[in-house]
């Protein structure tokens, strides 16, 4: 059982009220000089992964209360009962066990008495024979042709992933085997995706753990006419469609060969689901091998998360600070900054996994939060971002704590590319922190032969204030392996903070309300007559699209 004491009535919650005040005022560059040795002091090496979060207006003590604030929200056992299968998915009735598919280890993980490792073993074998066959080309189209193209149609988190991981590890990809992606259920999306396609050699797989999903059942229609356009005979269907779900019922009545159907299970969420069968498009593109270190990457993550005491656990201090910013500094998003063009779909990935876990209102004992929980996750990689958004992160009103990722070793050492690259990365955390005084503005206007009375007007506009917090996070490689360690570290960050916050992570009922009345309006767009039975900005819009169309 989760505790479920609202965060604001913790003891430690009123010490860091109090310490806030003293500290707000402190600018981070004072931090280092009173403390020279900061960096050794907050930062986590873990493998080749390097967690640097001195640059923080964080100390000692603060740190000490933070974790004090996560032992009494009981963390440590809510840890075990989501590793043991508790289900801590209550909402739901469900366990919460995305670390039982990345389980190298094999120990039982018991749900309801029954150990789940025999069944996800079981799938993981099968993913592996699959991936084989087709990146071999021994899984022959209906024309006796090797699959080149694979279409993944999902949404959320049935496509978030895989779109994710096989973009960051495109440099492991099997050349001539093209992955694609189709989610959106405007009809663009699979026109667009298949147009330059043969169906001969495309084989489609549709990922949804319900396989009720709208968009997903519509895109997956599509492609079957498209694909028997050509190949004319239901039969080959079995040849060029496999299935992804948790539902073998539906999958079944889609006409899909259950010999075809990769399954997983209810104690998956959507957005924890890429290690599941949900990445069997990653298995074939990066090859098994790659997905099994992807698996051992998350599961040295778990490792660590599960046994690592509090204030050395990356996943906790992550946390931690993120919920010191966003409760005690009124910090409303979280920016996320790859320093790495393959992982450009990474902050877009943990925009489903913080904010659709997260994103909640209601407290665990039923009753509506008094505080701030889940913020608005962002991101782009930089250096692009540098020249779009960055001027607000520098000087705007608004404080935005930022993550930088970046790989010391580069998959395309072009020329000077990479360490022009990095030493972006290193010169924005030191210019967020120190900023840039009057003094240092004017003196450099100066040196620039300004005159007195133009160094007066123009130098407001060149300070900057500093003191914006930021994590670096320096990893050697972007490899399969320290990839899955960087998921798995963001998704037990989420963790943390829901447990903190006192919600519930594992469910999604805010999806619901959009879906349902989307299915209302859909029939009355199947007519041209007028509605009348909405509000007037709802009729005006329904009205006018049936006079357009
Ligand atoms: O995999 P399914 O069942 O098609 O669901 C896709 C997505 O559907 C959304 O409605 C849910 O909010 C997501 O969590 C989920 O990932």
């Amino acid at each position: 059982m989760l505790s479920n004491v609202p965060f604001d009535q913790l003891p430690a919650y009123k010490k860091l009220k109090s310490h806030y005040k003293n500290i707000s005022q402190k600018h981070i560059k004072t931090l280092f000089e009173e403390e020279p040795e900061r960096a050794k002091k907050f930062s986590i090496r873990f493998g080749d992964i390097l967690l640097d979060y001195s640059k923080n207006r964080i100390t000692s003590r603060t740190r000490g209360y933070l974790v004090q604030l996560a032992e009494e929200a009981g963390l440590a056992n809510a840890i075990e009962a989501m590793f043991t299968g508790e289900k801590i998915n209550a909402t739901e009735g469900r366990a919460v066990l995305h670390t039982a598919l990345r389980n190298r280890s094999n120990e039982p993980v018991l749900v309801d008495g029954k150990d789940v490792m025999p069944d996800v073993n079981a799938v993981l074998e099968k993913m592996k024979d699959f991936s084989g066959r087709i990146r071999s080309g021994s899984w022959k189209g209906y024309s006796g042709k090797e699959i080149t193209d694979l279409v993944n149609i999902g949404i959320g988190g049935s496509d978030l992933g895989p779109v994710m991981v096989t973009e960051a590890l495109k440099a492991y990809g099997k050349p001539g085997l093209n992955v694609h992606f189709v989610s959106n259920v405007d009809g663009t999306h699979i026109a667009e995706t298949v147009k330059p396609l043969n169906p001969e050699t495309t084989l489609f797989m549709i990922a949804s753990k319900t396989f009720t999903t709208q968009e997903t059942m519509a895109n997956a229609h599509s492609a079957r006419s498209w694909f028997l356009e050509k190949a004319k005979d239901e039969q080959f269907v079995k040849k060029h469609f496999v299935a992804i779900s948790t539902n073998q019922t539906e999958v079944e009545k889609f006409g899909i060969d259950p010999d075809n159907m990769f399954g997983f299970w209810d104690w998956v969420g959507g957005r924890y689901s890429l290690w599941s069968a949900i990445g069997l498009s990653i298995a074939c593109f990066i090859g098994f091998q790659n997905f099994e270190q992807l698996l051992s990457g998350a599961h040295e993550m778990d490792k660590h998360f599960r046994t690592t005491k509090l204030e050395r656990n990356i996943p906790v201090i992550l946390g931690l600070l993120g919920v010191w910013y966003n409760d005690f500094f009124d910090a409303q998003t979280q920016a996320i900054l790859p320093y790495d063009q393959y992982m450009h779909r990474f902050a877009a990935y943990f925009q489903q996994g913080d904010m659709e876990s997260n994103g909640k209102s209601m407290g665990r004992n039923g009753k509506p939060v008094t505080y701030q929980t889940g913020p608005v996750i962002w991101g782009e990689p930089g250096t692009n971002g540098q020249h779009a958004f960055y001027q607000l992160i520098h000087q705007g009103t608004k404080l935005i704590p930022c993550d930088f990722i970046a790989p010391a070793i580069s998959h395309n050492p072009l020329g000077e590319h990479h360490m022009m690259l990095l030493s972006n990365f290193f010169a924005q955390t030191e210019a967020l922190m120190n900023g840039k005084t009057d003094e240092e503005v004017r003196a450099e206007l100066k040196a620039s032969g300004k005159s007195q009375e133009e160094i007066d007007q123009i130098a407001p506009f060149k300070i900057f204030s500093g003191s914006r917090p930021t994590n670096s996070i320096l990893v050697k490689k972007i490899t399969p392996k320290v990839l899955g360690s960087l998921i798995a570290m963001y998704e037990h960050k989420i963790f943390v903070q829901g447990i903190i916050w006192n919600i519930y992570s594992f469910d999604q009922w805010g999806v619901e309300l959009g879906k349902q009345l989307a299915n209302k309006i859909y029939p009355e767009l199947q007519n041209d007559w007028p509605v009348s039975n909405h509000d007037s900005s709802t009729n005006g819009l329904i009205n006018q699209y049936k006079r357009w169309r």
